[in-house]
């Protein structure tokens, strides 16, 4: 198994505040890792050290087999990254600003002629190439965003919160090409969001919290070791739920007139009780969700959702 990125024991603070606070995990090659934690969890912090652009206190990395504290240059080659706030020229064209980026990254003309076709293609913009960057819209900036981190040919993408501000369908857009990228590039991705419904995919999430990792794992691992069951009660009116709320410990309402109970606290004989009688509709057992899973492990809900009334994971199937 090979590891392309390795953090041990990451540190960093700013004056008082502590934002990562002895952070490790490996990366193997060709992986999506998603970290995912609220605002403030760290990381921001985290990426910008990984990318050498800051400095942890303390601590190691290894990307690509080089040491990324001591030989931050021969660790850059290896990365593209997308930063949360919108870095492309929008005076230029889509093709401009991917020229300047290949430029910059000393690319002869004919491999960034070939490169800007192959990376347009793979965001869906050619059609776009020659447009002022200025016209465009908030996904398709992010788009080229990507496209351009990949001009010189590195084997890790980091994006930090690359679907923030945009709206559900063009999240799905962005998500789209990410998981294109991963199956016919192999490329190792790692994204940082807090949108706890577009880490599903992710081969290894990891939970970051006030500056600590506090669980990683593949989706289904997390769910089935942290993970907790719940029972979806579908009553006849709000009364009803209301009672229901009143008696099981940690009970949450749903819609109009059901209720969610977790497992430890269902007691199916009590609903069965001539108080019940001909007012429950339904009881259904509800799989773990990686909401318990931040539930259980940090005792608070990871509240900022992408879109609360959206059911699934929120990729997949819009193109363009
Ligand atoms: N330049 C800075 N000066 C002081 N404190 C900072 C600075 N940058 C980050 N912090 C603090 O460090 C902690 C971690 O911040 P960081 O931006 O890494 O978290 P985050 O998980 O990326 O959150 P967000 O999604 O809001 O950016 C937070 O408490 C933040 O307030």
């Amino acid at each position: 198994m090979t590891h392309l990125i390795s953090a041990r024991d990451l540190r960093a603070s700013y004056g008082a505040k502590v934002a990562l606070n002895g952070v490790s995990f490996d990366i193997e090659e060709g992986t999506s890792f998603a970290l995912l934690g609220p605002n403030g969890a760290g990381k921001t912090t985290l990426i910008n050290i990984l990318c050498t652009l800051q400095r942890p206190d303390s601590g190691g990395i290894v990307i690509a087999g080089h040491d990324a504290l001591r030989y931050p240059r021969r660790a850059r080659r290896n990365i593209g990254v997308v930063f949360q706030t919108s870095s492309v020229d929008d005076r230029l064209t889509a093709r401009e600003n991917l020229e300047f980026h290949g430029l910059v990254h000393g690319l002869p003309r004919r491999k960034r002629e070939a490169r800007i076709r192959q990376v347009l293609e793979l965001v869906a913009l050619e059609e776009w190439e020659d447009d002022v960057v200025r016209s465009f819209s908030g996904g398709m900036r992010r788009r080229l965003e990507i496209a351009r981190a990949l001009m010189h040919e590195p084997k890790i993408l980091f994006l930090d919160e690359p679907t923030v501000g945009l709206d559900a369908q063009t999240r799905q857009q962005i998500w789209y090409y990410l998981d294109r990228l991963r199956r016919e590039w192999s490329l190792t991705v790692l994204t940082t969001t807090h949108y706890i419904e577009e880490v599903e995919d992710a081969d290894v999430v990891c939970i970051i919290d006030h500056g600590s990792i506090i669980a990683q794992g593949s989706p289904a691992g997390l769910k089935k070791q942290h993970g907790r069951r719940w029972h979806q009660i579908d009553t006849i009116d709000r009364a009803v739920r209301q009672l229901i709320l009143e008696r099981f410990a940690g009970a949450q309402p749903l819609g109009v007139s059901s209720v969610v109970v977790p497992e430890e606290s269902f007691d199916a004989r009590a609903l069965k009780s001539p108080e019940f009688e001909g007012k429950i509709l339904e009881i259904r057992q509800r799989e773990p969700t990686l909401e318990s899973v931040f539930l259980s492990l940090t005792g608070r809900e990871l509240r900022d959702r992408a879109d609360p009334g959206r059911i699934g994971n929120g990729r997949g199937g819009e193109r363009r």
